[in-house]
């Protein structure tokens, strides 16, 4: 066990960091006054001690002494206090309370991702944090799941933001000769990565990337090299996944703007992240599901936001390089920007990345040439092309149906189902029409979109007279001609399958059978009604008939002897 100081004993390694390494320690002794928490001989509490190469900086001790103040009164419920500062030495320590419990890196790494009202909750409560330090001045700008830690307790998570300031120190003149920024690739806003002067909005677009990974399990921006990522951050956009709903990714939309003015303040992001989780949730009623939906009205932008002293540009104007000025010289940049070597990821530990003059045209981060990997039309490190949403991919679609009924005006009559025989004689007839079928049945969509042309013409149809008249007024008339003699066959068709024409038949078939039909009835007349009383007669009924024949075969021989007697 190692003294720090008088008052502590560092017990066991927690974790180690680019700024430094955090212990497991107890207290020996009360501190004194200088601490903000004077705690109790026994006390656990966790100790950072910084880098030996940031300790022996004169300036930093001085930043580290300067900033103390700013450090210990940073309290919140959702921050971890720092209990004290100890220089000793070439010592330098941040003592703060213990959290015990993961940082939420560790947790995604081995949980994955979150739900969306989870990740919006949890969010919320951090963007609280950051309101409260925003507010005394104090800009995080190293936000991510590493620097988030998980005090667990009855089940459920209570989110600490940590790490506050130490950025701050690790830029401080003594660094700043030769660091350009501190920061994480993954997470580092643009205006940071450009050497932009910054404000409380890189924590805003932290936050976003943060929220991001919560519901994905990754940040959006991912690469082969801290410079990729980087770029990206400058030019891409960030892909939206499937799983999230419309108003958490209006959130996240906003919060990761290029532009810092447009992202909300960090008040109106927790308050808009609350609005979505009640508006998302499985019990949202239909009043916190239109909050939520509207919630992009709610994320208006901090009027003031923080400032980050002594940052490049924001001490001295001088150093400002606006984006793409000077000439990009990518092999110094690639040679000193760290994780060259492999992927750049959200468990890169914070980088410091090399610092830019105004002489240095290196410092400033090229635009992305179109074609290269962080170009906002070229894929992005999501693995796949910048593509719509899925959503929109059907919203299209559905679009793209709608157009298609409305144009698609289906006659019943020129229904495909019903003149199915008819299609097929009519193909041979129109030579353009073989190419154009699709293979398969012939009645499938891709036929249907040809229906328009294919069945515009029949309101022409039942006008045969004026052919050449009509087509200019009516582009569509022109395949029609065509068209016409596909009605031709369908008669013989009818004529053939109707049995019941009789009469159609012939006229002598419809003669024989209209004599039989009424001898047959007249028979049944004769024997079944009282016809041969009213007559007076006891014939049969074919012995009446020739009777009556030969009656009326007399009456015109009598006429025709009469006749030729006259004359
Ligand atoms: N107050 C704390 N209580 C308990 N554990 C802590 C505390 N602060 C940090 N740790 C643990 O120590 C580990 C190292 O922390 P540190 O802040 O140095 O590293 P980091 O944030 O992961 O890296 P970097 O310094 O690059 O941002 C963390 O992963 C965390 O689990």
């Amino acid at each position: 066990m190692r003294p720090v100081g008088s008052k502590y004993l560092l017990e066991e390694p927690l974790g180690r960091g680019a700024t430094g390494t955090v212990w497991r320690a107890r207290q020996r002794e009360t501190a004194g006054a200088e601490a903000a928490v004077p705690g109790q001989p026994g006390e656990t509490v966790a100790i950072k001690v910084l880098k030996e190469e940031l300790a022996g900086d004169p300036d930093i001790v001085m930043r580290f002494l300067r900033e103390r103040s700013v450090l210990l009164r940073l309290t919140h419920p959702n921050i971890v206090r720092v209990r004290d500062l100890v220089v000793e030495g070439e010592l330098l320590a941040l003592v703060m309370d213990l959290v015990e419990g993961p940082d939420l890196h560790r947790y995604l790494r081995e949980n994955g991702p979150f739900t969306p009202v989870a990740a919006a909750l949890l969010t919320a409560q951090i963007a609280d944090a950051l309101a409260a330090s925003h507010a005394d001045g104090v800009v995080h700008r190293d936000l991510k799941p590493a620097n988030v830690l998980l005090k667990q307790y009855d089940g459920r998570m209570h989110p600490l933001l940590t790490d506050f300031g130490i950025a701050r120190l690790a830029d401080s003149p003594g660094l700043t000769r030769t660091q350009e920024f501190v920061g994480t690739p993954a997470y580092v806003a643009p205006e940071s990565a450009e050497g932009r002067p910054q404000t409380s909005a890189v924590d805003i677009y932290g936050a976003g990337i943060l929220l991001y990974e919560l519901v994905t399990g990754r940040p959006p921006f991912s690469g082969g090299s801290a410079l990729e990522v980087l770029h990206q951050h400058l030019s891409a956009e960030p892909r939206r996944p499937s799983t999230v709903p419309d108003p958490l990714w209006t959130v996240i939309e906003r919060c990761l703007r290029k532009n810092p003015d447009e992202r909300p303040s960090a008040v109106n992001l927790a308050r808009g992240l609350r609005v979505v989780a009640e508006g998302i949730g499985v019990h949202a009623n239909s009043a916190q599901i239109a909050a939520a939906e509207g919630v992009g009205a709610l994320l208006a932008p901090d009027p003031a936001p923080a400032p980050v002293p002594d940052t490049p540009g924001a001490a001295d104007p001088t150093q400002v390089l606006p984006h793409g000025a000077g000439a990009y010289d990518p092999n110094a940049a690639t040679s000193v920007l760290p994780h060259t070597g492999g992927p750049a990821g959200a468990a890169d530990p914070t980088a410091v990345l090399p610092h830019r003059g105004a002489a240095d045209p290196t410092a400033v981060m090229p635009p992305v040439p179109p074609g290269s990997p962080g170009h906002p039309g070229q894929q992005n490190q999501q693995g796949g092309p910048e593509d719509p949403h899925p959503w929109q991919n059907q919203l299209r679609a559905a679009r793209d149906r709608n157009e298609q009924t409305q144009v698609q005006y289906l006659d019943p009559n020129e229904d495909p189902l019903r003149r199915r025989p008819q299609r097929q004689v009519a193909r041979p007839q129109q030579p353009p029409r073989r190419q154009a079928p699709p293979p398969g049945p012939g009645y499938g969509y891709p036929q249907q979109q040809q229906q328009p042309q294919q069945y515009a013409p029949q309101p022409q149809q039942q006008r045969p007279q004026p052919p050449q008249r009509y087509a200019p007024p009516a582009p569509p008339a022109q395949p029609q001609q065509p068209q016409r003699p596909q009605r031709e066959p369908r008669q013989p068709r009818q004529r053939s399958a109707n049995p019941m024409r009789i009469p159609g038949l012939g006229c002598l078939k419809g003669c024989l059978f209209t004599i039989v039909i009424l001898f047959v009835a007249g028979w049944l007349i004769w024997e079944l009604s009282p016809l041969q009383e009213w007559i007076g007669t006891t014939k049969g009924y074919w012995e009446q008939l020739t009777d009556w024949f030969s009656t009326v075969t007399g009456w015109f021989e009598q006429l025709g002897g009469s006749g030729s007697g006259t004359n």
